[in-house]
């Protein structure tokens, strides 16, 4: 057994074991699909027993049963098929109804499943995937399993039904018959497993090229405006065209081979048809075998063997199904390494006091980024980090906030370590500006209630004022009521700024991060943020990332981060006084350097 076929075996029992709660429906659902299967072949057997009745009459094997009549005979016959048929529908509606709602049920579940999943995932996880793949799993791979269970599942079933029934059938009528018209089974059972090994690794590309394409159409919406800018437009539908290419040759590939595969199908099936055909003509014609059971044989074959050439295209869905639910699985059962420990308790009443201890990080086997960081933030201060680009300020407030594990040391708050609590009572106990704000597609208010959503419109207004967004806010035509776009983009980068203050201030958090923004900060900007800072700044611990030094010239403390240590610490005047890199930072700002 090849490599290639143990994996789409080990996809199906994955994706069995994960839909271990969907059991009772998929055995209930495949009882209909072998039930309307077996009504469905019965037709053809009454039929041949019909030809049995006119031909033999009162010899006929109805009559065997007892009823002498040949009028009453065919009465029988009719009836019987009158119950075989609305048998067969009802059947036909129950599986349709139980595989498509059950197609419906496991891709919406595992949808979820994925997409929660993927919101506990570990930061690090992100860095190396882009967006659009992660997207088109969600989406597009889902879809695909969508479409097996819909049609797929059921043919599978149907067709290993047929076969174990009219191979039961044929053995009981002729043994000598059934062997022949059997001979081509085999022959597609063997061809559909080698199509199976070729058009495995096929799907596995075709499903790689699509998370590919996905990406850069994401990456590339998504930079639109530089896009535009650097007026590569060319350039870029160059590479989506190049990936599309990609994605379509693969495609082509899997299907010449699955196209090559219903040919050979419907060769092996003709001639076992053909050989039932004469074999068992000759055979009545001798006299060993009943006009009626040779009606049934031939009528049989062609129930037996045509469903057959649905096998390549069922192979294919299976095939396409197995290598979507393979990324969709690897996705759900991606390990986490950050979450909650056991035991941990929810962070209730925080003061906001803050400690780091001999804390030293790097990101993934990249090299150190912080060493050695120990500082004491007491309950209500405002302390600041300076410091050079890439000196490590941004990393070391996405330690404090379990985005990342520090390397060694330990990280407290209210002096109980950070991993020791559960990561959303941390969380909700921090309020976090970013960097780049991010803001949702939908109202100025929804977008301040964001994490807040019981907060009251007076609350929100008020969450506004202190960030000193009323102002903006309060001269759009819809105000509070106006549609921001997706991530803001019909707002000015202050006023996002200010948008993503007043929703940090409305989580009232005991500890709040400024991590401020190089650019997007206007001067007008800059004295708002100054002026909030002061009347937020009271009651709570407040860290702030400060790239204009005149915002913190009031902290209780800055810091000044070089190559990841703290290399100076004090309150302003201190620093200036100790005529270090805080004061010729200091000097550079302000005008003053020599
Ligand atoms: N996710 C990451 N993976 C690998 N390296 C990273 C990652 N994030 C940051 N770094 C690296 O870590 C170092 C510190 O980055 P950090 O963002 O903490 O600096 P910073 O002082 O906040 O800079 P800035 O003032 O420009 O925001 C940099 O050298 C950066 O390249």
């Amino acid at each position: 057994m090849t490599t290639a076929a143990q994996t789409s075996f080990a996809a199906l029992l994955r994706l069995m074991r994960y839909a271990r709660g969907f059991r009772r429906r998929i055995v209930l659902a495949s009882i209909c699909s072998v039930m309307n299967k077996l009504f469905d072949v019965m037709p053809e057997i009454l039929i041949g027993i019909a030809i049995d009745v006119v031909v033999r009459q009162k010899a006929s094997f109805v009559a065997e049963l007892g009823i002498a009549d040949p009028k009453w005979q065919l009465a029988l016959l009719g009836g019987l098929t009158l119950v075989v048929w609305v048998f067969e529908s009802l059947f036909e509606y129950l599986y349709l109804i139980l595989w498509r709602n059950l197609a419906q049920d496991l891709q919406h579940a595992m949808r979820v499943d994925a997409y929660e999943h993927v919101q506990r995932l570990d930061l690090t996880y992100f860095e190396d995937r882009s967006t659009g793949n992660l997207v088109t799993i969600l989406n597009d791979d889902v879809n695909q399993l969508e479409r097996f269970l819909d049609g797929g599942a059921n043919n599978l079933i149907q067709v290993a039904t047929t076969v174990l029934a009219v191979g039961a059938v044929f053995f009981s009528v002729s043994p000598q018959i059934a062997l022949i018209a059997f001979t081509p089974i085999p022959l597609i059972v063997v061809g559909a497993f080698y199509f199976q090994r070729r058009a495995q690794p096929l799907y596995a590309e075709v499903r790689e090229r699509v998370g590919s394409l996905g990406a850069r159409l994401s990456a590339n919406v998504s930079g639109i405006t530089t896009i535009k800018s650097f007026a590569t437009e060319d350039f870029e539908a160059e590479r989506i065209r190049q990936d599309s290419n990609a994605y379509l040759e693969a495609n082509r590939k899997a299907i010449a081979i699955s196209s090559a595969f219903i040919p050979v199908i419907r060769m092996a099936i003709l001639a076992g048809f053909v050989a039932t055909f004469l074999l068992g003509g000759w055979m009545t014609l001798n006299g060993t075998l009943h006009v009626g059971a040779y009606g049934v044989l031939v009528f049989l074959t062609q129930r037996l063997l045509w469903p057959l050439t649905n096998l390549a295209e069922t192979v294919d869905l299976y095939e396409r199904a197995m290598a979507s639910s393979r990324r969709i699985l690897d996705l759900i059962e991606t390990p986490v390494s950050i979450r909650n420990t056991a035991g941990a308790n929810a962070l209730d009443k925080v003061d906001g006091r803050i400690e780091f201890r001999k804390v030293d990080f790097a990101y993934g086997d990249d090299a150190p980024v912080l060493h050695d960081i120990n500082l004491t933030i007491d309950a209500g201060n405002t302390v600041a980090f300076v410091g050079q680009t890439g000196s490590g300020k941004s990393t070391l407030i996405k330690l404090l906030l379990r985005f990342y594990t520090a390397a060694s040391g330990e990280i407290l708050i209210d002096g109980q370590r950070i991993d020791s609590v559960s990561l959303d009572s941390l969380r909700r106990r921090v309020g976090f500006v970013s960097q780049d704000v991010f803001l949702f597609q939908g109202t100025i208010r929804e977008n301040i209630a964001y994490g807040s959503p019981d907060a009251t419109f007076e609350a929100v207004r008020a969450a506004a004022e202190s960030a000193e967004a009323t102002e903006f806010i309060d001269r759009l035509p819809q105000g509070y009521d106006t549609v921001v776009g997706e991530r803001g983009q019909k707002l000015s980068g202050g006023q996002r700024q200010r948008l993503s203050i007043a929703r940090a201030l409305l989580k009232n958090p005991p500890v709040l991060i400024l991590d401020e923004a190089t650019s997007a900060v206007d001067n007008d900007t800059e004295a708002a943020i100054q002026r909030s800072l002061q009347r937020i700044s009271h009651s709570r611990t407040t860290i702030v990332i400060a790239h204009r030094l005149s915002t913190i010239v009031r902290a209780d403390c800055i810091y000044v981060m070089d190559k990841g240590r703290i290399a100076e610490s004090g309150r302003h005047t201190e620093l200036l006084a100790m005529n270090g890199i805080y004061a010729a930072l200091w000097a550079v700002q302000t005008g003053q350097a020599a």
